[in-house]
């Protein structure tokens, strides 16, 4: 069968931009891809590159949607280049849309957790997203000294309900010294810290190994496992800590449900600040690994990012009218 394809760039500037230890994320540009049968259904799909984690860039996947033709068939996937996982993921993605015809589903707020705004800010906002159901929140560190965010997080720790749960996350700008420190803080907050998102960079993972012994709180890896190579052979290495996947730069779903068929890891699905339209192949890949092994309990997804953005449409479920206000 022959499929219309088409694609629409997007950009969306953020509320306030995003700090971590990688600098400042002012505007995030994508691509939303469509895709109609010859019966006139469409599906639609997502690129949403995030090259310093090691994806093409904004520009090489508008080229590539620019060089593809405008009728697809569905072998058109699989013959993708390991340097576009961000636009094999949209293609996989929109062909699945479209195949499943499944309507869009939200995620109960329990089962994703926050990522808040640094500092005061956080204080401030917290309690909007608890009385709206979430109990996890996520925040940023390693951007200012160990001592400013600590304060900042015990402020914090000390606002929260008991049910609440931090995640925290250093985009692998800590040295040693200070992710020991960080570990140690975290280890007597007790159960109320989930885990410490890439202490160290990618290049450390004899020390994020030897860390992961040392203390009791778990240290996930998101920037160390961008791509699904770099995963399976952080797990043949011996990895057993948790696997933050951003599904989306990640390449092919089958192959990633593929490879946890075999290796059930110990997964979170994160957000790389899609819109609703990938945000909602992350929903549906995340339930499809949950129905795996429906026995293993599974950690909330890290998708609590739309408060990032304005309403600007693009947050919606509604896809054919979020595609005509691309237009
Ligand atoms: O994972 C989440 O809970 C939210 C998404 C998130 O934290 C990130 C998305 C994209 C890039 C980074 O700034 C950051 C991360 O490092 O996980
Ligand atoms: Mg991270």
């Amino acid at each position: 069968m022959a499929y219309r394809f088409e694609f629409r760039p997007y950009q969306r500037r953020f509320r306030q931009p995003v700090r971590t230890h990688h600098g400042e994320w002012q505007v995030r540009q994508g691509l939303i891809l469509k895709l109609t049968d010859e019966n006139g259904h469409s599906g639609y799909g997502e690129v949403a590159p995030l090259p310093w984690f090691g994806s093409e860039t904004f520009d090489q996947a508008l080229a590539f949607c620019q060089q593809l033709p405008s009728q697809l068939s569905d072998q058109a996937v699989p013959s993708l280049l390991p340097t576009l996982p961000a636009c094999q993921f949209g293609l996989e993605s929109v062909f699945a849309n479209l195949e499943r015809r499944l309507s869009p589903i939200d995620l109960p707020n329990a089962q994703c957790g926050v990522l808040l705004p640094r500092g005061q800010e956080a204080l401030d906002n917290w309690q909007q997203f608890w009385k709206k159901g979430h109990r996890i929140f996520k925040c940023k560190i390693g951007v200012d000294s160990v001592a400013a965010e600590m304060d900042w997080l015990e402020q914090l720790l000390g606002q929260l309900p008991f049910g609440a749960k931090l995640r925290l996350d250093a985009n692998g700008g800590l040295n040693e010294l200070a992710a020991r420190q960080w570990l140690d803080w975290c280890d007597r907050n007790g159960q109320r810290i989930e885990f410490l998102e890439q202490p160290l960079p990618p290049n450390a993972f004899d020390t994020l190994m030897r860390l992961s012994y040392r203390y009791r709180t778990p240290i996930a890896l998101d920037e160390s496992i961008a791509s699904l190579e770099q995963l399976k052979a952080h797990f043949h290495r011996g990895w057993d800590g948790i696997y933050v996947i951003k599904a989306s730069i990640m390449g092919s779903p089958h192959r990633l449900q593929h490879f946890y068929h075999k290796y059930p890891i110990d997964v979170v699905i994160s957000s790389v600040f899609e819109t609703a339209v990938g945000r909602q192949a992350l929903i549906r890949l995340a339930i499809d690994l949950a129905m795996v092994y429906p026995d293993i309990p599974h950690r909330a997804l890290g998708l609590g990012t739309q408060q990032w953005f304005p309403n600007d449409g693009l947050s919606q479920t509604d896809w054919p009218q979020l595609w005509q206000q691309l237009d």
